[in-house]
């Protein structure tokens, strides 16, 4: 297998879909020689079966707005592959949602479920609908709307969503909801529900906790202590609010935070109120970041800005949204010392940004080993769901330690440079998650 070969079919085959392209151009490159060892992968052409996703659902979603009228969404839902579990992964509600944003997420998450050691596939869905400015009735119609549609393709045993950018609590239990009264089956079908209905403790939290202890176990291999340091976070939803609890608890300071129109900065760090504050704002009252600055004069406000070149920071943990690290912000961070970046999100450093961290010999840690603890606690909830029980958060959380302990080991060795004491965990990452889901594949014969 050559990848420029397999790049250069996608790319005649797929045109239109840049960040498919690019999350499958990272992965193969990584798997080239571990993929070459073994001829009878080439022969069975595992390469292509595993970058094409397994089916592709795509529907109009009609729904009836607060005022009468009526609107039309696309969603979506792919199920990439199932070779090591029933297809898993969140649904993403965001204007700029479409095809390839999907496909790029359904494709790493493949990779990142293999990681966690659990038994789960890959997938991804979602619609172009903007949970913004809608009333809490808009959005349950909406998703009972888009679960009228999705339904049938999806189960405890066949395909288990959960949630993502736009969609939290709120939107999975109306989605599990509808899907209950559709499949007339209680079952966990949906992760990421609310505790009184089978969710898991910790799942909102294990996402940003989970890169946390990613950070630590990164930290360790060089001897340093995360006490006293700044980290720059950006995003301020579910992800990021849950990193900068678990910062603020293990003595870092948080410089950071953003959405989708601008940036907030404090270089000294913002304090434990504010932080709350920002927890509230965003988690219960849907409100923009601006407003931390306006009810705090100490804290600056960026507007259109994203963070990385207006703060000094040791650590840099991007937690909103695709490409929102480019190779200019990284070349920034490097210049002001940057020690580390752990992704919270999916694909947020561009292939520049990547290459810069790598040629800098910094621990810098993909999304899809550092942000898997959000799927391994899901892949938690099933457990608990289908043996009827609970566990209590401590069991829960000591799980997901040990589980990103795990991915660490995983990444350090198939990550490890020979000669040196370097681990490219972008490397590791793909290779380590790539070879679990083609053994799987292999084993099952071509389908
Ligand atoms: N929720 C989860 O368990 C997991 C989420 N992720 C990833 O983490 C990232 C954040 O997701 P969540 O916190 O769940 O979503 P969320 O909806 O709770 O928060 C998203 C945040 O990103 C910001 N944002 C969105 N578009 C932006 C843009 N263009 N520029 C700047 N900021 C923007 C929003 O303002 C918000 O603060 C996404 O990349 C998601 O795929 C990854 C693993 C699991
Ligand atoms: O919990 C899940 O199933 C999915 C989480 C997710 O969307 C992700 O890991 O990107």
């Amino acid at each position: 297998m050559k990848a420029s070969e397999v790049m250069a079919d996608l790319r005649r085959r797929f045109p239109n879909e840049p960040e498919y392209l690019q999350a499958v151009e990272e992965v193969v490159t990584s798997i080239e020689d571990v993929y070459n060892e073994y001829p009878s992968f080439e022969a069975e052409n595992l390469i292509e079966r595993l970058c094409i996703p397994d089916r592709i659902f795509s529907f109009r979603v009609s729904w009836v707005d607060d005022k009468g009228k009526v609107h039309n969404n696309m969603g979506y839902r792919i199920q990439h592959n199932n070779a090591i579990g029933p297809y898993k992964g969140g649904i993403r509600f965001h204007a700029s949602v479409n095809q390839s944003i999907l496909k790029f997420l359904a494709f790493e998450q493949t990779f990142k479920n293999s990681l966690t050691t659990l038994p789960m596939g890959g997938g991804k869905g979602g619609s172009d609908f903007s949970p913004r400015g809608k009333s809490d009735m808009e959005i349950m119609r909406f998703c009972q709307a888009f679960i009228a549609e999705l339904w049938r393709q999806i189960g405890p045993d066949t395909d288990v969503p959960a949630g993502d950018i736009g969609v939290g609590g709120r939107e999975v239990g109306y989605m599990f909801g509808y899907y209950k009264k559709m499949a007339r089956e209680f079952t966990g079908t949906f992760t990421g529900k609310g505790l009184d209905f089978g969710g898991s403790l910790i799942r909102p939290e294990a996402t940003g906790y989970g890169n946390c202890y990613f950070l630590l176990n990164m930290l360790a291999t060089r001897g340093i202590d995360i006490k006293g340091k700044k980290v720059a976070v950006s995003g301020s939803g579910n992800v990021a609010t849950y990193t900068t609890r678990k910062l603020t608890e293990l003595g870092a300071k948080v410089v950071s935070m953003s959405d989708s129109g601008g940036s907030i900065i404090k270089p000294e760090g913002f304090s434990e109120e504010q932080l709350d504050y920002i927890f509230e704002l965003k988690n219960y009252y849907r409100g923009r970041i601006s407003e931390v600055a306006e009810k705090y004069p100490d804290v600056q406000y960026l507007p259109g800005e994203r963070p990385w070149k207006h703060v000094k920071c040791d650590i840099a943990m991007p937690s909103a949204t695709q490409n929102e690290l480019d190779g200019d912000d990284a070349q920034a961070l490097l210049d002001n010392g940057v020690i580390a970046v752990s992704e919270g999100a999916n694909m947020p450093s561009t292939p520049e940004a990547i290459k810069k961290f790598l040629a800098a010999k910094i621990l810098y840690a993909p999304g899809k080993a550092a942000n898997a603890g959000g799927v391994a606690v899901s892949g938690l909830e099933m457990a608990q769901n289908s043996q009827k029980l609970s566990w209590s958060a401590e069991e829960v959380d000591d799980k997901l330690k040990s589980i990103m302990k795990n991915i660490h080991e995983q990444c350090e060795k198939y990550g490890k440079e020979e000669g040196s004491d370097f681990i490219n965990y972008v490397k590791g990452a793909n290779v380590a998650g790539f070879m679990k889901v083609a053994r799987a594949m292999m084993a099952q014969g071509v389908l």
